[in-house]
C-alpha cells in the first residue's frame, strides 16, 4: 500500500508558498480574461500560480501527471489515468479574487489508480488550511474536523453555487433548486463563491450539505476527500456513486440528508470533464 504522506506534506508547503502570490495580488488591479462565460474569469495570477505549483511538483516528482484548470483552459487534454496525478485549481473563487471578496482558495487533490488519496484546500485570505489523507482523518489548521451528523433536512444549512453557466436552462434549474429547498424548509442556503471552501464548510459542521451542478473536477476533488474523512457522504446528484468528472456533486453530513437533497434538486445537462469534445473548461485562453 503506497504511502503518499511525503506528497501531502510537499503539497501543503507549496500551497502556502503559492498563497503569498495570491495575497500579494489580492489588493492589486487585475487584468481579467473570460473563459466559458461572462462569469467565468481568469487572471494572470491564476495562470502564474498554476505554473508555480506544477513546476515545483514536476521538479520533485518528474513521473507524476497533472490536471490543471488553466492548463486545460489553454487546450491541454484532460485525462485521468492510474498514474499519480495532481488535480489543481490555482485560485478557486476567481470572481471573488477579482472583486476582493475574501474567499479565495488554492485547491490541490492527488489521485493514484484514479482514487483520491489526499486533498488540500488553502483558503488564503482566511489563512485556513483544510486537508485530509485517505484513512487519516480531516483537519483544519491541524485540528480534527467532523461533520455535523445532521439527519433532518429541515434543520440544515445548505451551501451551493450560482455557477458560471448563465444560459436559461442552467439559471432556471439553479434558481428552482434553491426555491425547492427553501420551501421544505431548510434553515438556510449559502454561497461563498468558491466550491472548494463551500464544500469544506460541511467538513467543519458549519454547514450540513453542499450541492452543485456545472463545476469541474479541480473545484471539488480536494474537498470531497476532506468531507469524507470528516465523516461525511459525497455522491452524485442522481444518488449514484461520486464521480469527480460528472460535474455534479452532493456532499452532506449524513446519507439521509444527501438522499433527501438528491430527491429535491434537478440537474441541468452539462458535458463530463473527461468528454473529449467538452470545451466547457477550455476556451483557448493563453
Ligand atoms: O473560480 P474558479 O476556479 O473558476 O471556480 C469557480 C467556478 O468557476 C464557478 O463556476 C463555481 O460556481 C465556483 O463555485 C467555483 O469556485
Ligand atoms: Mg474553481
Ligand atoms: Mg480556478
Amino acid at each position: 500500500m503506497a504511502n503518499w504522506t511525503d506528497c501531502l506534506n510537499f503539497g501543503i508547503s507549496i500551497a502556502k508558498q503559492a498563497s503569498e502570490v495570491v495575497l500579494s495580488a489580492f489588493q492589486q488591479h487585475k487584468e481579467v480574461k473570460l473563459k466559458s462565460s461572462p462569469a467565468d474569469l481568469v487572471t494572470e495570477t491564476d495562470q502564474r500560480v498554476e505554473k508555480i505549483l506544477i513546476s515545483a511538483i514536476r521538479n520533485r516528482y518528474p513521473q507524476h501527471r497533472f490536471i490543471g484548470e488553466e492548463s486545460v483552459a489553454a487546450g491541454e487534454r484532460l485525462e485521468l489515468t492510474d498514474s499519480p496525478t495532481w488535480i489543481i485549481d490555482p485560485i478557486d473563487g476567481t470572481v471573488n479574487f477579482v472583486h476582493r471578496f475574501p474567499f479565495v482558495a488554492i485547491s490541490i487533490a492527488f489521485t493514484f489508480n484514479k482514487q483520491i488519496q489526499f486533498g488540500i484546500v488553502y483558503s488564503c485570505v482566511e489563512d485556513k488550511l483544510f486537508y485530509a489523507q485517505r484513512g487519516g482523518g480531516a483537519f483544519l489548521n491541524g485540528e480534527p474536523l467532523y461533520v455535523s451528523g445532521q439527519q433532518d433536512i429541515s434543520r440544515c444549512v445548505v451551501v451551493t453555487e450560482i455557477g458560471a453557466e448563465r444560459d436559461d436552462v442552467a439559471l432556471s434549474t439553479t434558481t428552482s433548486n434553491i426555491c425547492r429547498l427553501l420551501k421544505l424548509p431548510v434553515h438556510g442556503v449559502r454561497a461563498l463563491g468558491t466550491a472548494a471552501v463551500d464544500m469544506c464548510q460541511v467538513a467543519t459542521g458549519g454547514a450540513d450539505a453542499y450541492y452543485h451542478i456545472g463545476m469541474h473536477c479541480w473545484d471539488i476533488a480536494a474537498s470531497a476527500i476532506i468531507v469524507q474523512e470528516a465523516g461525511g457522504v459525497v455522491m452524485d446528484t442522481d444518488g449514484s456513486e461520486f464521480d469527480m468528472m460528472s460535474r455534479r456533486v452532493i456532499a452532506a453530513s449524513s446519507a439521509t440528508v444527501a438522499d433527501r437533497i438528491a430527491q429535491v434538486i434537478q440537474a441541468f445537462p452539462c458535458c463530463r470533464d473527461d468528454e473529449d469534445n467538452c470545451r466547457c473548461g477550455a476556451t483557448g485562453v493563453n
